[in-house]
């Protein structure tokens, strides 16, 4: 695989090398031959088994490239099968050591390819690189210390030759910060810590371009912020710019770091030679209630009063779909997503948050029993209105959409002290639904003004990506196991198929033979189940597993 594959993935039919379908991200393919009208005849052609014991959840986007497909699997496990019959071609699995932290459940996003290389980050906070036809270790290289709390889930990318990463970790008081290395050897070539204060790397020398101070921090608190860049990023060729989410301040408890906290909860753009920090956009200045803004940006062309504007979108776990100038981060616009949203009354016309002090978990040195402050229900949930699963982007209807869930949760602060390796939070809850028939709800807005175009709504929380195609067609998994495609201008469901487990992976489409491919991987997880308190309750029959499905449209079928 080289630039120019990764540079053209969103163009070209016939491979997936990039996650996100293009560094964009926008998760559209332009295969027209799967139509509304022809899906019927979509069908299983094969489903390949993850094996093993342990299953849990099941998140990668896989990639294709020459007639194999590689994907990534729970517990920092990948694999290489035909992607014609599913055949198995290798499998590596990391053997993680005992005591690794994953806040939210053993996922993994997917891998890289590079020359001859697949690349992806395990558990243990490794970069392994795998010969890509014999899956064959060609380097390991250490991320960062496991026992301190880093950890590795996202999907690396590859910008001109450079493997672009981030680090989990957040919970734990880790630093997040991005980095690129050579994507032939894994040497490391900068690393951009995000937290204000933190001195980064470029070519082996010292480099401080966060933030000359720590000044929106009180204290010493910048030393344990968070901010981990745990989603990933993603790239736009047009502005040549890097643009990563950043996850929640340490701790939870927002009493003990008054200021804005950056960059916690924020989109940053990076120059990919040197890391720099182009410009940063906060949506939750100051969090109290783990907004984690890692949230992927997409680029797209906004049509606004007769101009092209080169934008960028971003639904953020705090609720609001925010549309922003991606040459600059200039605040363009930002909507609710969700039907209801209580910790800010709106945002201002400088992309600023209006708070709600009512739904901000109460100080525990004024409030409570001096241990555990009141509590406060806010909404959205600290799962956010949309948590890690893409949205994606249809340039043909011209929008976004958008895989969200309705919730609240209830919210008090406790002190809290940073220990290495321990949770930092500061801070306990519980979730709840707020509508009684739905809790996921799969939403198709219309960027230039934020308006919810159709919406479709889903019983148990919604989990996973979400993929767009030429002919017409949106589609993405709910845990209830069905893999579902919609008419992308009108939400109609037209096809759904069950799996026989949860879907919170991301589907992609390819074309094989002169036949339309879908493919998806199954296995119920993620951090509804571990962190979903009463929702957890609700979804506890779903059964676990660990699959990739594939289906495709026979030549036959399309032609009639
Ligand atoms: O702050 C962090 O470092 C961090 C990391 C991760 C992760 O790497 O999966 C998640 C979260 N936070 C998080 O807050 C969260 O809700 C979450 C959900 C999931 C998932 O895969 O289902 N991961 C994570
Ligand atoms: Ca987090």
């Amino acid at each position: 695989v080289t630039d120019e594959d990764i540079a053209n993935d969103a163009k070209t039919v016939d491979d997936v090398v990039s996650y996100g379908l293009g560094n964009q991200g926008q998760r559209y393919s332009p295969i027209k031959t799967l139509t509304r009208d022809n899906i019927k005849g979509l069908i299983p052609a094969y489903s390949f088994s993850f094996g093993g014991e342990k299953q849990r959840g099941q998140e990668s986007q896989p990639l294709v490239k020459d007639g194999v497909l590689y994907i990534t699997g729970s517990y920092s496990r990948a694999w290489a099968i035909n992607s014609r019959t599913g055949e198995k071609i290798w499998e590596y699995n990391a053997r993680l050591p005992e005591g690794i932290l994953p806040c939210c459940d053993v996922v993994n996003r997917g891998g890289a390819l590079y020359d001859n290389l697949f690349i992806f980050g395990t558990l243990d906070a490794k970069l392994v690189a795998l010969d890509a036809k014999t899956g064959k270790v060609v380097w390991k290289k250490d991320v960062d210390d496991f026992k301190a709390g880093f950890s590795f889930t996202s999907a690396p990318m590859i910008v001109k030759g450079k493997i672009i990463t981030g680090v989990s970790g957040g919970e734990f008081g880790i630093v997040g910060r991005v980095e690129a290395r050579d994507a032939k050897t894994g040497e490391i070539v900068w690393k951009r810590p995000v937290i204000e204060g933190h001195v980064g790397e470029l070519n082996g020398k010292p480099s401080t371009m966060t933030g000359k101070t720590n000044e929106s921090w009180p204290g010493d608190m910048w030393k344990y912020g968070g901010g981990a860049t745990w989603n990933g990023g993603t790239y736009d060729a047009e502005t040549n710019l890097i643009y990563y989410g950043t996850g929640n301040p340490g701790p939870w408890n927002s009493w003990l770091r008054p200021g804005d906290n950056k960059w916690s909860a924020s989109r940053i753009a990076l120059d990919p030679e040197t890391g720099e920090i182009k410009w940063g956009f906060q949506t939750t200045p100051h969090d109290g209630w783990d907004y984690d803004g890692v949230n992927e940006f997409v680029s797209f062309d906004l049509q606004k009063g007769g101009k092209t504007i080169k934008a960028g979108a971003t639904a953020d776990r705090n609720g609001f779909f925010y549309v922003l100038d991606r040459t600059n981060g200039k605040f363009i616009s930002a909507t609710p997503f969700v039907s209801k949203i209580n910790w800010a009354k709106e945002i201002g016309p400088d992309g600023r948050p209006v708070y709600d002090d009512n739904f901000r978990p109460k100080d525990p040195s004024k409030s409570g029993d001096g241990k555990k402050g009141d509590s406060v229900f806010a909404v959205p949930s600290f799962l956010g209105g949309k948590n890690w699963m893409p949205i994606s982007y249809n340039p043909d209807t011209k929008l976004f959409y958008v895989p969200s869930n309705e919730w609240g949760m209830d919210i008090h602060n406790e002190p809290v002290s940073y220990k290495k390796g321990a949770a930092y939070l500061g801070a306990g809850f519980t979730i709840k639904p707020i509508f009684e028939d739905h809790i996921g709800s799969l939403k198709a807005i219309d960027p230039t003004s934020g308006k919810v175009v159709w919406e479709y709504k889903n019983k148990a929380p919604l989990w996973g990506g979400v993929l767009n195609t030429g002919g017409g067609l949106t589609f993405t998994g709910t845990p209830e196991g069905f893999l579902k495609a919609f008419d992308a201008k009108t939400g109609e469901e037209v096809w759904k198929f069950q799996v026989g487990t949860g879907v919170v992976a991301s589907p992609i489409t390819w074309e094989q033979d002169g036949e339309q491919w879908v493919g998806v991987a199954a296995g119920w997880g993620g951090a509804v189940p571990l962190w979903g308190g009463e929702v957890a309750k609700s979804t506890a029959g779903i059964n676990q597993g660990g699959s990739f499905w594939a289906f495709k449209l026979p030549k036959e079928v399309a032609s009639r």
